[in-house]
């Protein structure tokens, strides 16, 4: 478990949710390897659903951030998945003015008390002086990086967890970033720029209607489709460098190493057909599917 006061991250479990080799391969293994297979990193959104079937816990330790734009529906059940909570600056006020409005039925100041950030770090230009004095007393570290006005509060975020983990946890360690998608244009952007520059993590944009995470192209992808929860509408979106050929099964309409580019052909407006979804390419994509509605 991680103890959040000191934000000593926790050991992680091997299950099949972890990129599925750990050892380093012999040169001579490498170089058979990168021409015949790949690893295989599996992605599935376990952490929308109430209850995970026991055979489908992932071995991947959840941290959030709640950005400054609508809280999702189901945010209460990410904060119940992570282990470690941060709002991004203003990210803080959409914890205290909204999460009350998700349980109508209970005291607002109840509901406050149980959502505590761990951490609220940025800028702070845009966290309230009564909701950071609300929760300083109750105990959240308040981090302020004023100085730095070329990062993002959510880079700055990112950053903080990733040099908290200790190395062997990367790969384990799965980033959800709530409301970061359907508001501004410029943010959106620059949340999809994070992802980007932090392509070694686990990094998934959600908002109510939407999921966005990085297939990077190191890897041949699985992704198991939680179809009670998310689909069919789906895109792959070649971001930076256009792919000479990203192949895909599972797809209404699937790639058979197909050059895509941005301003050329990206994947757009597809489906998925069932519940398992593989992609692989010669360059990252971007992967997003719908969500459903039903919180
Ligand atoms: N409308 C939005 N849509 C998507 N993401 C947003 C939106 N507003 C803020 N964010 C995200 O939340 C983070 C914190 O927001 P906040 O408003 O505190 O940032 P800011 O740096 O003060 O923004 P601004 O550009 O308005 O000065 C941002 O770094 C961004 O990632
Ligand atoms: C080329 C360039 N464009 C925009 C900004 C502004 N900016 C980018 S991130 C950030 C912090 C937001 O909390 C701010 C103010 C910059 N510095 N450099």
């Amino acid at each position: 478990m991680w103890r959040r006061a000191d934000l000593v991250i926790p050991c992680i479990l091997k299950t099949p949710f972890s990129i599925a080799s750990t050892s380093p391969p012999s040169p001579r293994l490498l170089v058979n390897r990168t021409l015949t297979t790949m690893d295989t990193m599996h992605h599935s959104s376990t952490f929308l659903l109430p209850t995970v079937p026991e055979n489908q816990r992932p071995s991947l330790t959840y941290a959030l951030v709640v950005l400054n734009h609508n809280l999702p529906r189901f945010t209460p059940l990410l904060w119940k998945h992570a282990q470690l909570r941060l709002c991004a600056d203003g990210g803080a006020n959409r914890v205290y003015d909204e999460m009350p409005l998700l349980f109508p039925q209970e005291d607002a100041s109840v509901v406050r008390r149980r959502y505590k950030p761990d951490i609220i770090k940025g800028d702070l230009d845009s966290i309230r002086p009564e909701v950071h004095d609300f929760y300083t007393r109750l105990g959240t570290r308040i981090v302020d990086k004023t100085h730095d006005q070329d990062s993002t509060d959510l880079h700055k975020c990112i950053a903080c967890i990733r040099d908290f983990a200790p190395v062997s946890d990367k790969s384990n360690l799965c980033i959800l970033v709530a409301g970061a998608l359907g508001g501004r244009f410029d943010h959106e952007m620059g949340n999809v720029n994070v992802i980007c520059h932090f392509s070694s993590l686990r990094v998934i944009l959600l908002s109510d209607d939407n999921l966005i995470h990085l297939l990077p192209r190191t890897h041949r992808h699985e992704i198991h489709i939680q179809a009670s929860v998310e689909g069919p509408h789906c895109g792959l979106i070649p971001i930076g460098t256009p792919s000479k050929g990203s192949t895909t099964t599972g797809l209404r309409w699937d790639l058979n190493n197909t050059e895509m580019e941005f301003g050329g052909l990206v994947s757009t407006s597809n489906m998925v057909k069932g519940e398992r979804v593989t992609v692989q390419s010669d360059c990252n994509l971007l992967w997003t599917i719908s969500l459903k509605k039903l919180w």
